[in-house]
């Protein structure tokens, strides 16, 4: 089925593979050694030299080099080991947390030190770092936030901003709000921020001219081969294809060579994860088991990271993830990639005011990222299951988040950051005015902004913009405390922030069912949620509890960590902080007032319509809510797969909806609402 095609450049090999990686920070003196000498050897160290006269000498650079030449670990280092970060913090951001955890707990090895001190990272509910940290890694919604607090960055030096080609929404605007930043400090004499901006592949033109022409530092080499190879015809079933491929190297390739396959979400990945263990358990070969590992961004973080543990021996380790391993990560033992060539993406409908998940073709650059995890330790194989021509076809980048995704979010932090001018701000690809207008239209129906001349944040939105947390879950905690059920939106809020409590193992789940049928509440899922959360508190968190009742009790801790988060927020913002008891209606009520604009109706026919558009929706299955027929829901959010489901409900009444926003109502008025 798959033909050699084009194998990548074979350059020299630098140096033996890299054995122990591990999640230890504190490590022995020879691994201490060997990770320097390792270090020595990736090809960015012998442009060491060179890079820091260039980055000295100038206030932006862009660095582009091969994946796994070393950027991403190395240029921190060199930039500490220095002196160019003159005593602050070095900050480089990723679009992803697992990247930003993964690559920090490798460079505090290289540097002998706990993450959490002179290495850390900060990702949303989560900050390792300490005064004593100077290279601090962090996702680019963390940077964004700090910035909103304080807008000339005092505390860096030196901003990285790294995988810059996957151009987030976050990222994007981070370019802005960096060089904004590095002006005013050189207008008012703070000593200068340095704006280092990374990638393996980007349009380098592009981001050259918005960067004042800042100039483009090329790193050649690349440390390991890779043989890519491409299917012959196009696949109809790239599922079907993937597992073929899979199997077929599972076949040949010698022991100790892992796999890594990228599908596009977590329903395909764990059933593909059965698939594949069970074709597996039929085919065992005698020495080699397969340890099949699924990875995807609603999996729990501690789950996140065991993939990145060494293979034991007789095994072969199989990773099926989301593009969540795309980038900057390096995932010890694998030396296969097979790239299904698709990814999910948001996509936002401005019309509809909707941003829903599909499956589309990954771009070239994703593609080279993909091909880039398997020749980090040792020479790699990558097999693309679409053919050549089709690569080819691929758009050579991905379309910048800021152009397929609602807007409301960002724009609060723009407000939150001063920037009242949205229109005329500095985007490196600016999304349509309708997009901006929208996003501002919903940030003023939730009344986070006045709409005069100069949009400008109303108090609430100030608070809102205090939470990080989508405006609409903000606007549904500051609801709470007109309605005193402040603790209860807290820990349903909390809950929804992590990734599911419930646990429903396909082996198990009529038992998970019956066990978790308790807590279920023919109000929706929020107060299901409540109801879980006061029974795990009434056992104190009792881990066997968790385990008979199907509860995730990583996540219920997760969930209690973020609870405590935003309930200092609420402290901060002097909110009273009481408890509606066993009165369940008004926390329906805030969930209304903050999620009005995602409400349905159900019709004669038995389906389901939104208001907002009246587009056909159901109920998704893993709802409290979906064998009941109530008149209106609201829900968190939409996914389509084959149907478009709405996810976490809440029974409502037709009067609180209008009730929440009668303007936006005027024109949609609910028809049973009186
Ligand atoms: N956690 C890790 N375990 C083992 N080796 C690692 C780890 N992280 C990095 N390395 C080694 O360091 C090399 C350089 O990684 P680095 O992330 O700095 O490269 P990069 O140029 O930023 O790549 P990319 O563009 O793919 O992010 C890898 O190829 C790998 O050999």
């Amino acid at each position: 089925m798959l033909a050699e095609a084009s194998p990548a450049k074979k350059q020299r090999i630098m140096g033996p593979s890299h054995q122990g990686n591990g999640l230890g920070s504190i490590q022995n003196k020879e691994n201490y050694q060997k990770l320097q000498i390792e270090r020595l050897q990736l090809p960015i160290y012998s442009a060491r030299k060179r890079l820091l006269q260039e980055i000295q000498k100038l206030d932006t650079v862009i660095v582009i080099g091969e994946t796994g030449s070393g950027k991403t670990t190395q240029i921190p280092q060199f930039l500490l080991e220095s002196g160019m970060h003159r005593g602050k913090t070095i900050a480089i951001t990723q679009p992803r947390r697992v990247a930003a955890i993964t690559v920090s707990q490798r460079v505090a090895e290289e540097k002998k030190t706990a993450v959490g001190r002179l290495v850390g990272y900060c990702v949303r509910f989560e900050d390792m770092t300490s005064e004593a940290t100077k290279i601090k890694y962090m996702t680019d919604g963390m940077l964004l936030r700090e910035a909103i607090l304080d807008p000339q960055l005092k505390r860096y030096s030196v901003v990285i901003l790294d995988e810059a080609h996957e151009r987030t929404i976050h990222t994007d605007v981070l370019f802005g709000v960096v060089k904004d930043c590095q002006k005013e400090r050189r207008k008012k004499g703070i000593p200068p921020l340095k704006i280092i901006v990374m990638s393996a592949t980007m349009d380098v033109d592009h981001f050259s001219r918005y960067f004042n022409n800042a100039p483009v530092l090329y790193l050649e080499g690349r440390q390991f081969p890779i043989q890519v190879y491409y299917a012959c015809n196009p696949q109809s079933d790239y599922l079907f294809a993937s597992l073929v491929t899979l199997f077929k190297i599972h076949k040949e390739a010698p022991k100790g060579h892992d796999i890594l396959l990228f599908l596009t979400g977590q329903e395909e990945i764990e059933s593909a994860v059965q698939s594949i263990k069970e074709i597996s358990r039929d085919k065992e070969q005698e020495d080699l088991t397969l340890i099949v590992c699924p990875l995807y961004a609603a999996l729990p973080s501690q789950a996140q990271l065991r993939v990145f543990q060494p293979t034991p021996k007789g095994a072969r380790k199989v990773i099926v993830s989301t593009n969540i391993a795309e980038t900057s990560v390096t995932i010890h033992g694998i030396r296969y990639v097979i790239d299904c060539g698709m990814v999910k993406a948001k996509v936002y409908n401005p019309n509809s005011g909707l941003d829903i998940l599909k499956v589309v073709r990954v771009s070239k650059a994703q593609a080279l990222q993909r091909t880039g995890r398997a020749g980090r330790e040792s020479p790699g194989t990558c097999y693309r299951l679409y053919t050549e021509s089709e690569y080819e076809s691929l758009q050579t980048s991905t379309v910048p988040e800021i152009l397929r995704c609602n807007l409301a979010s960002v724009m609060l932090q723009l407000l939150a950051l001063g920037i009242s001018d949205i229109i005329n701000f500095d985007f490196m690809d600016k999304p349509d005015t309708e997009s901006i207008v929208s996003a501002l239209d919903q940030l003023h129906l939730l009344g986070a902004v006045e709409k005069a001349d100069n949009i400008q944040l109303t108090q609430l939105g100030k608070q809102m913009a205090a939470f990080p947390l989508d405006p609409r879950m903000s606007k549904t905690i500051l609801a709470a405390k007109d309605y005193d059920c402040l603790e209860e939106v807290l820990s349903v809020v909390s809950l929804l922030s992590v990734e599911s409590i419930l646990v429903n193992p396909a082996r198990k789940r009529a038992e998970a069912m019956a066990a978790q049928q308790k807590f279920m509440s023919s109000d929706g899922d929020h107060i299901t949620l409540l109801n879980i959360y006061k029974s795990y508190k009434g056992v104190g968190g009792n881990k066997q509890w968790c385990q008979e009742n199907f509860i995730n009790n990583r996540n219920m801790k997760t969930a209690m960590d973020v609870r405590k988060q935003l309930r200092e927020i609420c402290q901060r913002l002097e909110l009273p902080l009481k408890s509606c008891g066993q009165d369940m209606t008004c926390i329906r009520k805030c969930m209304t007032i903050g999620y009005f604009m995602n409400a349905a109706e159900l019709q004669a026919t038995g389906e389901f319509i939104t208001l907002s558009t009246r587009k056909p929706v159901s109920i998704h299955p893993s709802s409290a809510l979906f064998r009941c027929k109530p008149a209106y829901v609201i829900y968190n959010e939409l996914v389509q797969t084959s149907k478009c489901y709405m996810r976490d409900l809440c029974l409502v009444d037709p009067d609180w909806l209008y009730a929440a926003a009668p303007n936006y109502f005027r024109r949609k008025k609910p028809a049973n609402s009186n």
